[in-house]
């Protein structure tokens, strides 16, 4: 089984992976900090809450980036895209759960991807990548009469909005429509808005306490309105599809792959 090292792990995400790793019995090879923090040296199982795991924090360079086959990364856009350079010189592959990217940082993902194996998703867990099925066939028999909001909410913790997540929905619904994301969405309204524009795809941001991540695509109608919601109640649902994502990685060609992929959903009707 290949080796699997985790970045940034002193945060939410990084935590939970460790913990999921100890708890599972998972190869947990390495895991990392950021350069200069006080907590290189600590376990990271102690440091996770979930006990020792034998594996000690270390600052994030290449010789360390040589420690694991495959390495998880939930930590942010620019330090993300650091370790991405530090992942392709050692030639190891990465599963990137980050959000919030730009353009041109996404691009930089894509053209790593050309020389190392990357999984890249904005939601690891099963049921929104079910999610992102179910909004198709909705979008097929509702969406060009039906008015369509995507309705997300996160902690207040949450740097990054409308979520990842809901603008994966919002391009998988634009793509079924025939439709360009950026010339429909609408983000937020506020004033004299005028009437609803129908061929319009709206997004609606909470943030508030511990919301671990809640998810509605909603197609609504003169008469009736359906809701597909997704609700995650433990980051343990994001931290698994992580790590199912890196030992599905192992020995995979240079390329960027789905979550749909590594949960064999990518070819469902
Ligand atoms: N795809 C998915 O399924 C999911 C994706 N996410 C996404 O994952 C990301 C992280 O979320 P979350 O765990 O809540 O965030 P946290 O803020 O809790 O953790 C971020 C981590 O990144 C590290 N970090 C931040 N900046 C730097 C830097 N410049 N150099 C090195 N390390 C850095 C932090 O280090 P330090 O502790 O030292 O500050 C911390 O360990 C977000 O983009 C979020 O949207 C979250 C959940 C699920
Ligand atoms: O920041 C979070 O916490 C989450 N971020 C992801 C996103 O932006 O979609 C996924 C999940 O909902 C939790």
């Amino acid at each position: 089984m290949g080796s699997v090292g985790i970045l940034g792990a002193n945060g939410r995400m990084g935590r939970a992976l460790v913990t999921v790793a100890k708890e599972q019995a998972l190869p947990l090879a390495a895991a990392t900090v950021r350069l200069g923090s006080e907590l290189a040296g600590l376990d990271a199982g102690e440091l996770a809450g979930c006990g020792k795991t034998s594996v000690l924090l270390q600052q994030t360079t290449l010789a360390v980036i040589q420690q694991a086959d495959i390495w998880i990364d939930f930590t942010m856009p620019e330090a993300m895209l650091q370790h991405l350079e530090l992942a392709v010189q050692a030639k190891k592959a990465m599963v990137i759960g980050v959000t919030g990217l730009s353009d041109s940082q996404y691009a930089q993902v894509q053209a790593a991807a050309k020389l190392i194996p990357i999984v890249w998703a904005p939601n690891m867990s099963v049921g929104v990548n079910l999610l992102l099925h179910l909004v198709q066939t909705a979008a097929k028999v509702m969406g060009n009469s039906a008015d369509i909001e995507i309705i997300e909410a996160h902690h207040r913790f949450k740097k990054d909005a409308p979520s990842g997540t809901a603008m994966a929905i919002g391009h998988q619904i634009a793509k079924t429509l025939g439709r360009d994301l950026a010339d429909v969405a609408v983000y937020g309204r506020e004033g004299i808005t005028g009437e609803r524009d129908q061929q319009t795809i709206g997004f609606a941001t909470v943030r508030g306490g511990d919301i671990i991540g809640d998810h509605t695509a909603l197609f609504a109608d003169l008469g009736e309105r359906l809701e597909i919601t997704h609700k995650a109640s433990s980051r343990t649902t994001f931290a698994q599809g992580a790590w199912r994502a890196a030992l599905w990685l192992q020995n995979k060609q240079p390329g960027l792959y789905s979550m749909q992929q590594v949960l064999g959903l990518a070819d469902l009707a």
